[in-house]
């Protein structure tokens, strides 16, 4: 630990006491040892008493800087975890931070290219068009097309903080997790370990251009969703060159409805645009909070989103896709059995679970959903209930789920504030049943085998070699067995043929001592005895050396 470790760790444990968040802990949890050190630190008071617990955790985030709020946003989204009131209050962070000195901007800029700025752009623009806790954004115009474009920054030693500051973060939470108990749902290293890989993700610019080239491709087609195009040459780990776009922020109703927007036809899109991205090509945009998502200017009748942003992406396995197709479908149909069983079938709680008691919970939260009328009911919350429901049953919730939850809850927020009447399952439906009927019908299974046909074109040519390989090795094992065969029979012959002789001699042995008894001539008996002996050591000398042929 560096002395500039401790001293941001003093900070934050100051901050922390300052905002009295060592009091929102169970008074009964809390061990001797943490209420001493408390103590100890006398000096640092509880400066915000009268406020509630959600917004002293809030404005500490907001303190501590921009690692912080990202990490409250984050948590503000897992509502599995945190009460309503508790998320909400997160939710409210901004992460709209004061830009960092140009000059450091163009420095880095220049760093990654290796070349002066204005050798490759003309009219870079040094006051920063937005500027967000992990980078800054600037306009210029690429020389060689004329377009303009933006480059996108990493804050100065961004990462150095972020790492030193999760550092600190998980072992914070890993103190919190002794003090609260491993049972305890609100799972802080899990919570901390699950932003680590958030966060890092977003410190990587190159691969956040590779994200956007990638789900750039999967739309090019589509008058629903429009991806700038990233100049991949200009893309490093610590900057990212890429089309600028003129869009409207999509929180941004009033002009939004100003300019004659099809609302409900955009709300619609935003819903087929979630699960087309899940389903068809299981690569989702999972960081789809209003500040990353635009709307087109052009055509206001056909509208489509520009999405930016993609650092965070996620995926999920062919398995996990099924299954929450047919969990979406179960509920719908309120078979509520099926949604348990399928948990389970599933892996995402344990094997060992009282499927009837995991039913009837799952029930309890399904159940007042459908006294909603449609268009109020959300897959997001739905999803979201289960997930608590299934905390008590010990879930283990896979991240790939969390993070498709949280970006259903995105997106069906968004869609309702576009147009409140949208009815989720009216759109939905039609996909998700196209879906399932594409994994297991005929065409499915003819799919399937077009998906391995490049498999077995590999390998035809190797089956004449293979079957005759075979026919070899077949000819060989009848040789062999042949053999073993006769080996069996001599063995048999051997055994029979000694045993027959001792028995023969052990005949003879007897005659020839009861003519002994018998008969006044001895000869008679000796002989017996004499050729008895002499079969015997026939016998004994014929039989098989071991007992293997
Ligand atoms: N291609 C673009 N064209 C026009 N403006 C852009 C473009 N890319 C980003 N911006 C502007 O910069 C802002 C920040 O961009 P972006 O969301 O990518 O940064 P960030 O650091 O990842 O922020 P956060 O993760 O907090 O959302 C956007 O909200 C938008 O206003």
């Amino acid at each position: 630990m560096t002395i500039k470790s401790l001293r941001r760790g003093y900070h934050v444990i100051k901050t922390a006491l300052h905002f009295g968040l060592d009091e929102l802990l169970p008074a009964q949890k809390t061990p001797w040892y943490f209420k001493l050190a408390r103590a100890c630190l006398f000096w640092i008071r509880n400066e915000h008493k009268d406020t509630i617990g959600g917004e002293r955790l809030k404005l500490a985030m907001q303190h501590l800087g921009p690692v912080y709020i990202k990490f409250g946003q984050m948590l503000s989204t897992r509502r599995d975890l945190l009460s309503d009131a508790w998320a909400h209050e997160l939710a409210m962070l901004q992460d709209r931070v004061p830009p960092f000195d140009s000059q450091l901007a163009m420095q880095a800029i220049e760093e990654e290219l290796k070349a002066p700025i204005d050798s490759l752009f003309d009219d870079f623009d040094p006051e920063p068009l937005a500027s967000a806790s992990i980078s800054q954004v600037h306009t210029a115009t690429l020389k060689s097309n004329g377009k303009s474009v933006v480059l996108k920054v990493l804050r100065p030693n961004v990462e150095a903080q972020v790492v030193a500051d999760l550092q600190l973060m998980s072992q914070c939470a890993n103190l919190l997790e002794m003090l609260l108990g491993q049972g305890n749902r609100l799972r802080p290293a899990e919570v901390v370990e699950d932003y680590r890989l958030t966060i890092m993700g977003e410190l990587n610019l190159k691969l956040e251009a590779l994200n956007a080239t990638k789900l750039r491709n999967n739309f090019l087609d589509s008058d629903a969703l429009y991806i700038p195009y990233t100049y991949e040459e200009l893309c490093f780990p610590r900057l990212m060159v890429m089309e600028r776009i003129e869009g409207i922020p999509v929180s941004d109703i009033d002009a939004l409805k100003a300019q004659g927007t099809n609302l409900k036809l955009l709300a619609e899109r935003g819903v087929e645009l979630f699960f087309t991205q899940v389903f068809r090509d299981n690569f989702f945009h999972a960081d789809m909070h209003p500040g990353n998502i635009f709307i087109s200017r052009d055509h206001p009748d056909n509208p489509y989103y520009i999405g930016l942003d993609c650092g965070i992406m996620g995926t999920l396995s062919e398995e996990d896709k099924r299954y929450l197709a047919e969990n979406f479908l179960a509920f719908f149909n309120r078979d509520y059995h099926r949604i348990a069983q399928l948990y389970i079938e599933s892996g995402w709680v344990s094997e060992h679970t009282d499927v009837l008691a995991f039913e009837q919970a799952v029930k309890l939260v399904c159940e007042p959903m459908f006294n909603k009328p449609l268009d109020e009911i959300s897959f997001g919350h739905v999803l979201l209930e289960i997930f608590r429901t299934a905390r008590q049953f010990d879930i283990v919730v896979q991240p790939q789920l969390v993070l498709l939850e949280k970006t259903l809850l995105y997106i069906e927020g968004l869609g309702r504030q576009l147009y409140p009447q949208l009815d989720l399952w009216q759109t939905a439906k039609p996909f998700l049943e196209q879906w399932m009927a594409e994994q297991v019908g005929p065409a499915a299974m003819l799919d399937k085998a077009k998906k391995q046909l490049p498999f077995w074109g590999d390998k035809l040519p190797e089956i004449p070699e293979l079957i005759y390989d075979n026919l070899k090795m077949g000819r060989k094992l009848i040789g062999s067995q042949q053999q073993m065969l006769d080996r069996y029979l001599k063995h048999q012959h051997r055994v029979h043929k000694s045993n027959y002789l001792l028995i023969t001699s052990a005949v003879l042995v007897i005659c020839g001592t009861l003519l002994f008894e018998q008969n006044a001539t001895l000869w008679p008996s000796y002989a017996c005895v004499g050729s008895g002996i002499l079969l015997w050591l026939v016998g004994w000398r014929s039989r098989p050396k071991n007992r293997k042929f």
